[in-house]
């Protein structure tokens, strides 16, 4: 469903030309919860914004459903937009909003009848576990909370695919156990293909069916987790498994 070809990203700062993403190609598949694993800097978060049109390839392309990206303009760039929920590791929640007007927000130029924007945040709150909250503010929330208010929101316009920034690293171990669950729920109740950027490679063991293991700004190994991880072959996810790797 996702398709990226050959894609690269160069940013041009004070210092130079800044390679955040070279020569990137994989494919995401429909219902596939897709991990993206790599040290700091390596290009994730460059690679998501990218993925949710944040960001200009430099060149390069990335296609959802067969349809290029970087030639949507307008309504259709909107409506791709809408395809896609994007779940960040701070929440990004509207402080002065309820956990209510938080998750409508998406909703409030779709829809015009408050019946129908309230009966879908019950919908979506009840699915995260949190109807009981609709009237708090983010301040009143755990972090755990708060993500599944993001959550929620990010769901609110029925995307086809969810992609999660980090999305549990300001979270326990036992708050990202839950959330990590949440998502998988997600996607198998809603078929929501899930693309997550992490550097533990715990979240990638817990529920993702694929990985790719970025290392500064190229992907040195992709395929199923399971075999990924029972057969590493690049330095990079060897070190990420915890494996003493030697210095060339
Ligand atoms: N707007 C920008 N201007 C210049 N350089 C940038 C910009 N955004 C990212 N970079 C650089 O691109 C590279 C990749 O950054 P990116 O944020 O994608 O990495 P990351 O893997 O998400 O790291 P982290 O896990 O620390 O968030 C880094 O060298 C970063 O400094």
């Amino acid at each position: 469903m996702i398709q990226i070809s050959h894609l690269t990203k160069i940013f041009n700062d004070k210092s130079g030309e800044v390679v955040a993403l070279h020569d990137v190609n994989l494919e995401i598949g429909r219902g596939d919860i897709f991990g993206i694993i790599g040290m700091s800097g390596a290009g994730k978060s460059t690679l998501l914004r990218c993925l949710s049109t944040l960001e200009k390839p430099t060149s390069g392309a990335i296609t959802l459903d067969g349809v290029d990206l970087a030639t949507l303009t307008g309504k259709q760039l909107i409506d791709t937009r809408r395809k896609m929920g994007v779940v960040f590791q701070g929440f990004n929640l509207l402080m002065q909003r309820t956990v209510r007007q938080n998750v409508a927000f998406p909703l409030a130029l779709e829809r015009a009848d408050r019946a129908g924007v309230n009966a879908r945040v019950d919908e979506l709150l009840e699915l995260v576990g949190l109807s009981e909250k609709a009237e708090s503010y983010p301040s009143q929330l755990s972090g755990g909370q708060k993500q599944r208010v993001a959550i929620a929101r990010a769901l609110a316009t029925s995307p086809e695919v969810l992609l999660c920034d980090e999305p549990t690293s300001a979270l326990d171990s036992l708050t990202t156990k839950n959330i990590l669950e949440l998502l998988h729920n997600i996607n198998r109740k809603l078929n929501v293909t899930i693309v997550i950027i992490t550097h533990e490679i715990a979240v990638v063991k817990a529920i993702c069916n694929k990985v790719a293991v970025i290392d500064t700004a190229e992907f040195v190994e992709w395929g199923d987790t399971a075999e990924i991880f029972k057969n590493p072959r690049s330095d990079m996810t060897r070190l990420l498994l915890g494996y003493e790797v030697m210095k060339k």
